[in-house]
């Protein structure tokens, strides 16, 4: 039965170590008999009263699975507010690089190393979701100018990648009709294959369908806005009658194809996150003179925005590789952008 009492609306603090080995990370099971026992985890858990977050996953980490973790050494990775009904969590996520030890379950737990892209979804509470997506999703995504000269992207790109280690490419040129745009796409993608880095195709869903071996789909708020209504798990069905489809049906690409969204308020957030998204970029973080009539965010007002969403968000606007560090130091998962990188 949901918990309607005095203390409902107060999520409980959970400290989460992504434990990190190379390309693995640190999985535990949840003891049967536990919430959410049975399902795989990163290990972790509750702040207490008075302690910080760092200090609460060094106790953690040595309680659950016997590691000695520097506290200097972890890097936020994600906060996620989740809902389960029966209990609401604030699951403040780290990367944790630094340790010595050899893990293993001290609470009888088995745990195990596993690499980044063999982890399940459905293996993991449903508020681990985003915590999968942070640790797939690069820092950096390349968002294209105005071209459609791909001579002019090749020369961009490999100047750009030679000085990076992970990013991905956003092919965003609105400027061309769906046809002009898919030539070029078709040209680039051998070019994002050779180095190694995804292409996010920029436009409606049925791109992909065309080139479906494109990461994913970015969509513009222009697009977002002609997809049907969606009704979240309380929509009824009568509503559904209506023209509305629920959001468990409401992703318009489909799964294992990356969806992101161009997002420029907490509204268009916390929509993208009902229709699936994977991922949102979050836009003017700076004064742009491409967009001089938006009122720039700014990281604080940044920060607060990321905390509430529920999916990785990407500081966009103005910002350059100097501000990853900022971006993830505000709960961000990295930077996109088009004025740092190209000529
Ligand atoms: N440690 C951990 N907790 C998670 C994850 N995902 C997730 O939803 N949670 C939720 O966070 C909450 C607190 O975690 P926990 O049960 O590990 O807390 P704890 O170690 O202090 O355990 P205790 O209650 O036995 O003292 C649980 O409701 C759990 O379901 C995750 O990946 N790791
Ligand atoms: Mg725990």
């Amino acid at each position: 039965m949901p918990n309607t009492g005095p203390d409902r609306a107060l999520p409980v603090h959970v400290a989460v170590g992504v434990v990190a080995d190379g390309a693995r990370v640190l999985i535990a099971r949840r003891p049967s008999g536990k919430h959410m026992g049975g399902l795989l985890e990163f290990p972790g858990g509750k702040v207490d009263p008075g302690e910080s977050v760092r200090a609460a996953l060094v106790r953690e980490l040595a309680e659950e699975v016997g590691l000695e973790a520097d506290p200097v050494g972890m890097e936020p990775l994600i906060q996620i507010e989740h809902d389960y009904g029966d209990k609401s969590v604030l699951l403040d996520v780290w990367r944790v690089r630094d340790f010595k030890g050899v893990p293993r379950g001290l609470e009888g737990q088995p745990v195990n190393w596993m690499r980044v892209e063999d982890l399940n979804d459905t293996d993991f509470p449903v508020a681990n979701r985003p915590i999968i997506r942070a640790l797939r999703l690069p820092p950096e995504w390349l968002v294209t100018g105005e071209s459609d000269d791909v001579g002019q992207i090749s020369r961009n790109l490999a100047l750009a990648l030679s000085v990076r280690s992970r990013s991905g490419l956003l092919l965003r040129q609105p400027q061309l009709a769906v046809e002009a745009y898919l030539r070029l796409a078709h040209e680039v993608l051998p070019l994002c294959k050779a180095h190694g880095i995804p292409l996010m195709l920029h436009g409606g869903p049925s791109l992909l369908q065309v080139l479906p071996e494109a990461a994913g789909i970015h969509l513009p708020q222009s697009v977002v806005r002609q997809l049907p209504d969606v009704r979240s798990a309380k929509g009824t069905p009568s509503s559904i009658q209506q023209g509305f489809v629920p959001a468990s049906e409401a992703r318009p690409v489909a799964a294992g194809k990356w969806l992101g969204v161009s997002c420029h308020s907490p509204a268009e957030l916390a929509h993208a996150a009902l229709i699936g998204a994977d991922y949102a970029t979050l836009s003017p973080l700076n004064p742009t003179s491409s967009h001089p009539e938006r009122e720039p965010l700014g990281w604080d007002s940044f920060r607060g925005w990321v905390r509430a969403a529920r999916c990785p968000v990407y500081a966009m606007g103005g910002v350059g590789l100097r501000d990853i560090p900022s971006s993830i130091g505000h709960g961000g998962q990295g930077i996109a952008g088009i004025s740092h990188w190209w000529r």
